[in-house]
């Protein structure tokens, strides 16, 4: 088995294969699979993963390996399976799939160190290597006589240490501690031996004789005020002991969250949660949809369920979308399970999520709450896992490799015999159609626990107010209302739907939308031309002059950013207090979370924001919440816009009377007859999902069929153009009678970074070899896009259509 298949670091051309390498001697007994190794590619040397080991290669002069990164595997055998699928399925490169598992610092530029970890001796060798330091440079190991085994065993055991020195410093972090190295009488013994001027070592061996336990060095010197020379000579006559620890960078502290404890559930609680348990006891996989309106106690599920995962042994894997990955959130699962919980944040540092991922690896905790890429965590013993939220569109990663976190839980649900659980008020339409197929296991939780109605939704049509005279963004009643509940001290919510503005076109007056006559997809505003274009099938028409419905000049395009309503906010009512939250203000790392407490702390009387402040919050004082421009989703060449609309009416809805004070909210728009506002305002999925499947199946959207994306992107638009024309001639000649190719038409918006994008939409029901046709367009156009630098992109499960 000296032979070892490596996946190398170059995602260009189609690399998908691996490359046979020669090991060398001093590897042989270390090298194992998931490691990472350094090898020569011609003139290079580069970074690849070990996927196997064998003893035969049909090609004869290999190469050696030049260097092992890891000494512990950095993926596990079942990552780099899930990393084969994870490529195949969103066809990117199978390098790409494995980095996006694994942490920053593991993929940047490294250099090591090798830590001593402990003052007991060491074997002669590693003593000489050290002699007498604490962190050596990797580099020495290399050029010493010590074998990787010998060196692998030393950090197998714990004695020592390899950090990783990343250009900012991003690595572990330890500290020296010292502690009592003999029994306590001979402490005794040893003081009362001391000189009398002996004063600072008495002191110290005082202090250890009254606490034996380990303590910090820097804090030991503090606390007695004494020096590191004491200290030393205390060591020397072997009386005290200093070694390093590690200590992670935990930046939940622990001990601050309140513990709590099972609930005990609701009927309904009862009843949705038992399928569940009853897979995580006898090992079985299946997908729970869990659909409960806010507030209807999903959480305590979870956390039922994972209580019953951590007692069997094994580990559960929670995602949650970012921006609801707040301190309110954290809390609820370190409350309940404390120091067994890592969390993974992109608001961490790379050092922190580092130390979180490390934390899972070496199964120091047994949950992991996270982001999407939390997916990846390197449990090896899951017992289930939990995608809350399910519909939110950050669960796909909008890079490659484009995959979606639901279909990686599920691929890995299969693989560990164990529950998946997708919790949601408002699931997508492909679950919810699941679900109702009995795919997916559907549960319902349809009442708040505390048994309070949702609060009352009313719609305010803004063409009414347009006519009455009122040219501000906001209504009469919604300005009534605020000022009432001010007077009343408490708390408003105000959300800006800001995605999508200035790009759809709308009479001010009837509230007219201009669509595409074959797509049912808003037209798009392109300003340069003055035309009206739909990005789905390249229809265009010029921009009107007058509303085609009610002749009114009153028809713009759209657009308001949330400072200027900020600014019309504080003119209407000079009283309001205003926190604003959206991407300018929220930046900085911390912000959010700033934010969101002093609204909290009642500094303010209104949070204004955008999407981010929809969800996830609780906050007990706000009674209203009022929805500026609830159409402005409404129109997005999107043919989820509807969805989306009626997702987020729902969720901030929820948002408002959660606890004592009932809530109120109030929903502005220009379509109050648009289903999705209506069905929204009465908390009616289920008709809302009716209705939306017919729509879906009529235009032959998903869930009836599938689609995927191929953008074409190049400096030169003819070239852009040509090359699209002709990746739609091959799959043309390719797919199946019932197979649907669109385009190529320009994307949405068609220049970026001065490179023109054109692209191609596939809408397939069964298409088993469409992946391999792609791959063969990919691999057809691969010189080309070496040499002429153009870009093929592909989207198995397209989410954005820009
Ligand atoms: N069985 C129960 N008995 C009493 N209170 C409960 C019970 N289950 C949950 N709760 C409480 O009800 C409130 C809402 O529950 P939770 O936040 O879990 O709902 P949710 O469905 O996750 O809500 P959202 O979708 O809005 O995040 C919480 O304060 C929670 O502590
Ligand atoms: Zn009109
Ligand atoms: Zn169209």
């Amino acid at each position: 088995m000296n032979i070892a298949k490596v996946i190398v670091d170059i995602p260009v051309s189609s690399i998908n294969q691996t490359f046979d390498y020669l090991i060398p001697e001093k590897f042989q007994d270390i090298l194992s699979i998931g490691m990472r190794v350094i090898v020569p590619f011609g003139p290079r040397k580069i970074m690849g993963f070990v996927v196997d080991r064998t003893s035969e290669s049909a090609f004869d002069k290999l190469k050696e390996i030049s260097d092992v990164l890891d000494l512990t595997p950095a993926l596990t055998t079942e990552l780099l399976d899930l990393g084969r699928w994870v490529a195949n399925e969103t066809v990117s490169f199978y390098i790409t799939a494995l980095q996006a598992m694994l942490p920053q610092v593991l993929k940047a530029k490294y250099k090591k160190e090798l830590v001593r970890m402990t003052d007991s001796e060491l074997p002669p060798y590693l003593e000489e290597l050290f002699s007498g330091r604490d962190v050596i440079a990797y580099e020495e190991f290399e050029g010493s006589v010590i074998s990787y085994y010998q060196l692998q065993k030393a950090v197998q055991d714990g004695d020592i240490s390899i950090d990783y020195l990343v250009k900012s410093k991003i690595t572990k972090k330890h500290v020296t501690m010292i502690a009592p190295s003999r029994d306590l009488h001979l402490l005794e013994e040893a003081l009362q031996d001391l000189s009398k001027n002996a004063k600072k070592q008495k002191q110290l061996l005082q202090y250890f004789l009254e606490n034996s336990e380990p303590i910090e060095k820097k804090l030991l010197l503090e606390r007695l005020q004494t020096t590191n020379q004491t200290v030393k000579i205390l060591i020397d006559k072997a009386l005290l002991k200093s070694y390093q620890v590690e200590v992670y960078r935990n930046p939940y502290d622990d001990d601050a969250f309140q513990r709590t404890t099972e609930l005990e559930l609701t009927d309904e609680q009862e009843i949705a949660i038992k399928p569940i348990k009853e897979n995580i006891a006898n090992n079985r996989h299946d997908v729970f949809l869990l659909h409960g309106v806010t507030g209807s106690g999903k959480t305590e599920i979870y956390l039922q369920a994972i209580q019953d995962v951590i007692t069997k042994g094994e580990e559960a894997i929670v995602l949650v979308p970012e921006i609801s990955l707040t301190p309110q959130m954290v809390n609820r699962f370190k409350g309940r399970f404390g120091s067994k919980v890592a969390v993974m944040h992109s608001a961490l540092s790379a050092g922190e999520k580092f130390d979180e991922w490390r934390r899972i690896q070496r199964k120091e905790v047994q949950v992991v709450v996270g982001a999407r890429s939390a997916i990846y965590a390197p449990f090896e013993n899951i017992g289930i896992i939990i995608i809350d939220e399910e519909h939110e569109t950050t669960y796909k990663q909008e890079d490659q490799p484009r995959y979606h976190a639901r279909d990686v839980a599920i691929y890995r649900g299969k693989t560990h015999e164990c529950p998946v659980i997708l919790g949601s008020a408002t699931p997508t339409l492909e679950s919810y159609a699941r679900a109702q197929k009995g795919v997916y296991k559907l549960a319902t939780l349809s009442k708040r626990t505390n048994e309070k109605a949702m609060p009352e939704v009313e719609i305010v049509d803004m063409r009414d107010e347009l006519h009455a005279g009122n040219r501000t963004m906001f209504s009469r009643e919604l300005k009534d209302k605020i000022e009432h509940c001010i007077q009343k001290g408490e708390q408003i919510v105000l959300l800006l739907n800001r995605r999508g503005y200035s790009t759809f076109v709308m009479c001010r007056d009837c509230g007219h939308v201009k669509e595409c006559p074959h797509c049912d997809i808003a037209l798009t505003y392109h300003k340069n031309s003055n035309q009206l274009k739909c990005h789905y099938c390249s229809y265009e028409e010029p921009m009107p002059m007058n509303c085609p419905e009610c002749t009114s000049d009153l028809i713009r395009y759209f657009g308001t950013g949330t400072q200027r309503v900020e600014e019309a906010l504080t003119k209407l009512i000079p009283e309001a207090s205003v926190i604003r939250m959206d991407v300018d203000t929220t930046r900085r790392k911390g912000s959010h979370e700033k934010l969101l407490n002093q609204f909290a702390e009642k500094q303010a009387d209104i949070l204004l924001g955008t999407q981010m402040i929809a969800k996830g919050l609780d906050f007990g004082n706000v009674t209203l919440v009022g929805v500026l421009t609830a159409d402005s989703m409404l129109h997005l060449p999107d043919f989820r816009s509807s969805e989306k609309t009626f997702q987020l009416l729902t969720q901030v809805s929820g948002r408002a009377g959660r606890h004592e004070l009932p809530g109120e909210v109030i929903v502005q728009t220009y379509t109050p007859d648009h289903y999705s506002i209506e069905l929204a305002s009465k908390y009616n999925f289920n008709d809302f999902y009716k209705k939306e499947m017919t729509t879906r199946k009529t235009f032959q959207y998903p869930p009836y069929v599938f689609l995927a994306l191929l953008t074409i992107s190049h400096q030169n638009k003819v070239k852009a153009v040509q090359t699209a024309q002709k990746i739609v001639q091959l799959l043309m000649k390719n797919i199946q009678n019932d197979t649907v190719v669109l385009g190529p038409t320009p994307s949405p918006i068609l220049r970026v970074k001065d490179r023109y994008r054109y692209q191609c939409m596939i809408k397939y029901k069964n298409e088993p070899q469409l992946r391999s046709y792609i791959n063969k367009i990919l691999d057809l156009f691969a010189e080309e896009s070496r040499k002429e630098d153009l870009l093929i992109t592909v989207d198995m499960q397209p989410y954005h259509f820009m």
